[in-house]
């Protein structure tokens, strides 16, 4: 499906859904428990495929769906509302040996905590899924289950899944590099709480993507698990039990990024787009306020609210520095393809290991629709405000991220934008069209 956008206006309230990181995490630390009803989670491509992980190692995950809004009748939830809860019965503590494949389908963050969770089954797990996650990254987390007992094979032998994963590690020390994924820190803090000496993580380089170890600490103390920084890294101690009846999802910056973007380049004047559902919380793109505020944006965030006010300004080139927000480059390269003057991305090359490369593929397509840029292997800068966007075809490489920032160029560009593979918003942000045509942008879907 392509979405095909034309210049628009933005205005109104909008709510972001929860956020894909907390709940990607409270299904996984439910499971590892006995049983949590997870609330306002976010119902999506991502964490379903978690939810099935945990569901192959012994547990039960039913998607409360959301009573009336069930549009298509299929006891999934409605539409873009999606579920209001998941009910996790846990497995209790110790993964079962999967009966079958677990397919993590888009999501690296599955596939990252679900390869350290099958590390402790008896058995072996078989994990696989798309073609964009079977070229992604895994090889520093293999070598640190087989350094911790256990197997850990890719079935090509080049670092990326399909992968073979178990026998039973155990805890100890090791050591990881921290400039590949975070989610390899919190996989192992994750499967570590359970095993009987804990686990000490190393890191061997700097830690990249450090807020969302964060977000997963947090997860866990809520959970009743204790984690700890060390001078090296992270240590969790063994032997401790997850726990939690219930746990709320926060709202997601990431998502929240396009919205408010939208309205910082496309509020009709005098007007407002609000974004809800914006409380604080340990996420790093929270940064996406400071990043408008520093460009200029007329933006103000009333934490207790939860709400964030965005209208449109001038926006001016500033640097950027996402070696703790990587999710919102895609975002911030657009802001800069409208801001005058230069918008330097920089401590990025861990960017280019996501859904796509995304350096190159923001590169191609700001340059698609006019926009000058210039790409080094750690770095984007955007050249903007000398010539105005102007319509195009851009492709959305089947990465979420690319086809929502690409949709909110395309409010801005001169004549029609058209993005492709507009379904991919499924992985992140089921509600993405509807909620923009709700603002008032001209983005049909077909
Ligand atoms: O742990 C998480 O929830 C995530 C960590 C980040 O990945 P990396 O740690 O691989 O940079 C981020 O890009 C991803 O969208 C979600
Ligand atoms: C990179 C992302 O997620 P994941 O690593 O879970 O695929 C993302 O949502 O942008």
């Amino acid at each position: 499906m392509d979405a095909h956008v034309s210049p628009s206006r933005v205005a109104g309230r909008a709510r972001a859904p929860p956020s894909k990181s907390y709940t990607h995490r409270a299904i996984l630390a439910a499971g590892y428990g006995t049983g949590t009803t997870v609330t306002d989670p976010l119902d999506s491509a991502d964490p379903r495929a978690t939810g099935r992980a945990v569901e192959a190692f012994g547990g039960a995950v039913s998607w409360v769906p959301a009573g009336d809004e069930d549009e298509d009748g299929d006891g999934d939830g409605g539409g873009a509302g999606g579920a209001t809860a998941v009910e996790v019965a846990g497995f209790g503590g110790r993964p079962g040996t999967p009966d079958d494949v677990i397919d993590c389908a888009n999501s690296g963050t599955t596939m990252r905590l679900v390869t350290a969770a099958a590390g402790l089954t008896d058995g072996l797990a078989v994990l696989t899924g798309d073609e964009s996650l079977r070229s992604r990254p895994q090889g520093p987390l293999l070598d640190a289950v087989e350094s911790l007992g256990g197997r850990a094979e890719s079935t090509r032998r080049n670092g990326q899944a399909p992968l073979v994963v178990g026998d039973a590690m155990a805890g100890e020390t090791v050591a990881i590099p921290g400039d590949v994924s975070s989610q390899f820190v919190t996989a192992l803090l994750m499967a570590g709480a359970v095993t009987e000496e804990g686990i000490e993580i190393d890191l061997e380089t700097e830690l990249k993507s450090a807020p969302y170890v964060e977000i997963t600490r947090e997860v866990l103390a809520d959970f009743g698990i204790d984690t700890e920084r060390t001078e090296a890294g992270f240590r969790v101690p063994g032997g401790q039990q997850y726990e939690a009846d219930e746990y709320a999802v926060p709202g997601d910056f990431s998502s929240m990024s396009y919205l408010l973007a939208a309205g910082a380049v496309a509020a009709a004047d005098g007007e407002s787009v609000v974004v809800e559902g914006a409380r604080p919380s340990a996420q790093g793109d929270s940064a996406i306020v400071d990043v408008l505020d520093r460009m200029g944006a007329d933006i103000a965030w009333d934490e207790d609210a939860g709400e964030i006010t965005v209208g449109a300004a001038d926006l001016a080139g500033v640097e950027v520095d996402v070696g703790d927000t990587p999710d919102l480059l895609p975002t911030i390269a657009v802001l800069g393809a409208v801001a005058d003057g230069e918008t330097r991305i920089v401590n990025a090359e861990h960017v280019r290991y996501k859904e796509t490369d995304r350096v190159a593929a923001m590169a191609e397509s700001l340059e698609k629709l006019g926009a000058e840029v210039t790409e080094e292997r750690d770095s984007l800068t955007v050249h903007g405000g000398d010539s105005a966007l102007a319509g195009t075809t851009v492709h959305g490489r089947g990465d979420h991220r690319l086809v929502m920032a690409l949709t909110v160029a395309g409010l801005v560009a001169d004549g029609e934008t058209t993005v492709t593979g507009a379904e991919h918003v499924d992985v992140s942000f089921p509600g993405f069209f509807e909620t923009m045509a709700d603002l008032g942008a001209n983005a049909t879907v077909e």
